[in-house]
């Protein structure tokens, strides 16, 4: 497997169950599937932890963190006062391009995302706020865009030792084999 640094972990806040499941649990994938360490949401939503439980059953990465927080201020404050940094994706930050040189020095990460607005205290209370272009779109497109920035495409050849199934690359068709029980 590819060692990629620095260690990032994604902080999902604002939750809805009534109408972010899917969002969250593509946040969630992303993460997992793109070399973040952890997941993290404020709040609980069952139906999201076992999506991405399943995957990771399937798919490997066993260890890919999956945590309900009561409190994410308090988080982020044990987060920063343990020596990680915090990163706030808002579009009305500090363009990923200048930042992510300085970024890639820096280990653990936690990337924060909002479902609506975001409180202001995270804007005051974070070591970055990083915008992946000035334009409202998604947290989604924000956290795989940030990984794969950060891995410089890394990412995109990594193979997890734990998985039970492994897709064959092919030109047209899908295979699929078993590799682990
Ligand atoms: C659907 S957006 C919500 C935007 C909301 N209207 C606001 O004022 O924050 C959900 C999340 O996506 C992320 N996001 C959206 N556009 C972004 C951008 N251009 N750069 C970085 N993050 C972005 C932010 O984390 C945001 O909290």
């Amino acid at each position: 497997m590819v060692e990629l640094n620095p260690e990032v972990y994604v902080l999902r806040l604002g939750h809805r169950p009534n109408r972010d499941k899917r969002v969250t649990t593509h946040v969630a994938l992303v993460a997992r599937a793109l070399g973040a360490s952890g997941f993290i949401m404020e709040g609980n939503d069952e139906s999201v932890f076992k999506s991405v439980e399943k995957v990771k059953e399937l798919w490997g990465r066993r260890d890919f963190v999956v945590q309900s927080v009561k409190n994410g201020r308090k988080f982020v404050e044990d987060w920063r006062r343990n020596g990680g940094r915090a990163i706030h994706l808002t579009m009305y930050g500090e363009g990923l391009n200048s930042k992510v040189g300085e970024l890639r020095s820096q280990s653990p990460l936690l990337l924060i995302v909002g479902a609506e607005k975001v409180e202001g205290w995270y804007f005051r209370n974070v070591d970055y706020n990083v915008a992946i272009g000035h334009q409202p779109h998604s947290e989604v497109a924000s956290v795989a865009i940030f990984l794969d920035r950060i891995y410089m495409g890394e990412e995109l050849d990594i193979q997890y030792s734990d998985a039970k199934l492994r897709i064959l690359p092919q030109r047209a068709g899908k295979r699929v084999v078993r590799v682990g029980s």
